[in-house]
């Protein structure tokens, strides 16, 4: 005898795994999260995407915090109702969170849901990335982060979570999941 009811009730629910990421460290752990929990796994793609130079980019990102701008998103979620545990991922810039996830958030409604951030960076730490995460989710069960240490596109660091780095951060990730009891 199968209690349905009771199986499904304790089904984990359905889990979106969304990231910015410009240099491919954010999207390496990503995907690290995904092989582990599955999934659906998108990257946000900006309409109009930022400069490839990094001086520029820095100086619009500047500029887009100053003015509150929220940049269109080429990238579009259907049915976000769907989803239970939402993933949300996103290097630090500028020490705060990057004006496409703003975008993101303040554009789809996870009220009700289980947010869970994640970030890279270039050894400075998630700034008020994860704060602003709260601010923008006011009705949704934050989990705790994760952060690791990305590139430093400043000083020509692009991928840096290949090789070692990437097993010792992927061992790192398991762990968060378990913890979060995702795994
Ligand atoms: C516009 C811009 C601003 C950044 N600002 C910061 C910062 O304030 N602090 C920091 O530690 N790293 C900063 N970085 C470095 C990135 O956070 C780091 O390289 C991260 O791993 C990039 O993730 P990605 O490869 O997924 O794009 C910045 C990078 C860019 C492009």
């Amino acid at each position: 005898y199968v209690d349905t009811e009771t199986e499904s009730a304790q089904k984990p629910g359905a889990v979106l795994i969304v990231y910015l990421s410009r240099t491919k460290n954010t999207k390496a752990v990503a995907e690290m999260i995904h092989r582990n929990v599955g999934g659906k796994l998108v990257a946000i793609d900006l309409g109009n995407p930022y400069p490839e130079n990094y001086q520029q980019t820095v100086a619009q990102v500047s500029n887009e915090n100053s003015s509150g701008y929220l940049p269109p998103l080429k990238t579009t979620i259907d049915s976000i109702g769907k989803y239970d545990i939402v993933f949300v991922g996103f290097p630090t810039w500028g020490m705060r969170l990057p004006p496409p996830m703003k975008s993101f958030l303040s554009q789809y409604d996870l009220s009700g849901k289980t947010v869970i951030p994640f970030n890279t960076n270039g050894g400075y730490g998630i700034g008020s990335t994860f704060d602003t995460v709260r601010a923008l989710c006011p009705n949704s069960t934050i989990l705790e982060g994760y952060t690791t240490r990305g590139g430093l596109e400043r000083d020509g660091q692009l991928l840096m979570i290949k090789e070692q780095k990437a097993r010792q951060t992927e061992s790192e990730v398991k762990d968060w999941l378990r913890k979060l009891k995702m795994i």
